[in-house]
Formats: structure tokens, sequence, C-alpha cells
């Protein structure tokens, strides 16, 4: 945690959509004109496409459970350095994972492999990280620790896997049947590290469809915001001082579930992201601009 370099993440599981979240998180910090340094989870994988391809044959060898969402397939000891590096300093590396053609072309890279390490942007005034570990915690770990705003980007799971399996199929190049085989290695550890990171989040938003998803693996496409609802769920609303009239009042067709959590229609997901996550973002600023002066 730090006043003055503060850490905001953005996590969520494989096609949750962090990164399509993330464009509400930009339009805030270039409404309030801050420069941030943006970190993309996916940098942190220990492996390349093809190195990966070889530890899970090996992994699968020895009966061993081996993903993404795991320790085992991603740098998060780097991870947690950059955290408490920037929250110490403002200063860091990350690097890019290149995950298709375009991407790819962009650095002259193949797809699936890395761009070098590389310092961050100097001179930022807060950290957006976006990805898969945000707020993980493992024996080796505490990436969390380091988070002063933690938001976790949850879709009811059938519509995850909808979103992922179209995404992964329609824009990466992906079969189906190995989407599918992708989602059952990644159990043991989504439960195990992806899952408990909600609990720690300061906020959730959480899509929920209000179609039938009942088999995610022959679903033709993602039901749009107008066939879904968001779930925010904030973990201590008092501490963010949460103006839960003026949210109410703002978002047409908004209510309460509980006294700690808003439900939206699906259309207003990204307006609730701003008028939620705006004040906090000022806060933050406010608060660091403060321990500059002093
Ligand atoms: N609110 C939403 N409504 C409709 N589609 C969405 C929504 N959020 C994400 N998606 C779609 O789901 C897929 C995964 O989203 P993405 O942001 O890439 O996920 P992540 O970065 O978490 O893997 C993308 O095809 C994206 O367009
Ligand atoms: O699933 C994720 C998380 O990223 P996202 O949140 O973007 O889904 C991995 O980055 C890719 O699967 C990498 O593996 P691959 O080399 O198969 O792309």
């Amino acid at each position: 945690m730090s006043v003055i370099h503060p850490i905001v993440a953005v996590t969520g599981s494989s096609g949750a959509g962090t990164s399509t979240a993330r464009i509400a998180f930009e339009h805030i910090f270039h409404r309030l004109h801050v420069r941030a340094a943006y970190i993309d989870g996916d940098a942190f994988h220990a492996y390349s496409r093809r190195e990966m391809a070889k530890a899970v044959r090996r992994a699968t060898i020895r009966g061993e459970n081996f993903s993404h969402f795991g320790p085992g397939a991603n740098r998060l000891d780097r991870l947690e350095k950059l955290f408490a590096e920037y929250g110490d300093r403002g200063t860091g590396e990350t690097r890019r994972y290149l995950h298709d053609e375009i991407e790819a072309a962009e650095f002259d890279r193949e797809p699936g492999t890395f761009t070098d390490w590389a310092p961050i942007e100097s001179d930022t005034e807060l950290m957006l990280y976006e990805g898969l570990h945000g707020g993980v915690v493992t024996d080796q770990v505490d990436v969390a620790q380091h988070v002063d705003l933690m938001v976790g980007v949850v879709p009811t799971i059938n519509l995850e896997w909808i979103q992922k399996i179209r995404r992964d199929i329609d824009v990466r190049g992906y079969a189906p049947e190995d989407v599918a085989k992708v989602i059952l290695r990644r159990m043991p550890d989504y439960v195990r590290y992806i899952t408990p990171q909600f609990t720690r989040t300061d906020v959730n938003f959480q899509r929920v469809p209000l179609v039938d998803t009942s088999n995610p693996f022959v679903a033709r496409d993602v039901p749009n915001d107008d066939e879904s609802m968001v779930v925010i769920r904030f973990r201590d609303p008092a501490h963010w001082a949460v103006d839960f009239p003026y949210l109410l009042t703002m978002i047409h067709g908004s209510f309460m579930s509980r006294p700690n959590t808003v439900v939206v229609p699906g259309t207003k997901m990204r307006m609730a992201i701003e008028i939620i996550i705006g004040p906090i973002i000022r806060r933050l600023l406010e608060q660091r601009e403060a321990a500059l002066s002093r």
C-alpha cells in the first residue's frame, strides 16, 4: 500500500472481461488527467506458448496439475517485486505477452512470446494492473498486500466461460475442444488461486446473464449488455464512503439487493464503473498530492 504511488488492480479469470473493464478505467484517468503506468498481468507468465505446452505435457505425464492460473506458470515473485518497488519508488519492470499475430507484429516477434523486460513509464501518479493475479496470495507471495484498490471482474461462471470460449475461438483462433480442455485443466488452480482473490477485493463487478447460458460450450454468442444485470458488491462501503443514494439516483433501473450490494442493468456497467471508481481514484490522487506537499 502506498499513498504516493498507489496501485489499482483489476483482477479476473481468463475471459472475465478485465481488458474490457480497463477501457472504463482509461476513461476515468483521461477525465482526471491521470498519468498511469499500465501493467498487463499476462506479462508475468513464466513461459512462452511453446515452453508452456512442453511444461503442460511434462506435468500431465507426472499426473500433476499445471496451468496459467497457478504459481508454477507465473513469475508471481516478479509481480510482487514490481508492486513493492512501485509502491516504494514509483519504478519497476514489466513486459508484454503477445497473444496473437496482431500484437506480435507490433514487436516483430512470434505470437505466444514476450517482449524484453523494460522499465515502466517514469513519473506516473498511479499504477493500473489488469490480469489474473492482482490479488493473489500463495505460500511464497502476497501480491494483495501492496494493492490500494482491488477490483474484481467476476461474471457468473457460465457467462465467463462463454466469453472466454467465444474470444479464444473467434479472436485467438483456438479450436473449441482445446478451449474446453484448458478450462478443465485450470479448475484446481482456479479454485485455489483465482477465486479466493474475490473475497479480498474492495469491489466486485459480477455480470449476470438474463438469458439461458446452461450449456456455455455450445453458446453461439456472448449475452450482450441488454441481456444481463451487474451485481456490484462492496467489501467495506464505509471505507470508500460509497454514496448509494447518489448511485441509485444516477443509474436508472438500479436497486440494492443487500446493504453492501447494488444491482444495475448490464447496459449501465461502464457508467457504474465510472461513477463508483472515479471518486475513489480522485481520493487516492488527493491523498497523494497532500502527502507530496507535506
Ligand atoms: N460486458 C461485456 N459484454 C459483452 N461482452 C463482453 C463484456 N466484457 C467482456 N466481454 C467479451 O468477453 C471476451 C473476454 O473479454 P476480455 O476483456 O478479453 O477478458 P480478459 O481480458 O479478462 O481475458 C471478449 O470477447 C469481450 O469482448
Ligand atoms: O488465459 C490467459 C490469461 O489471459 P486472458 O485473461 O487474456 O485470457 C493466458 O494469458 C493465455 O491463455 C496465454 O496462453 P496462450 O498462449 O494460450 O494465449
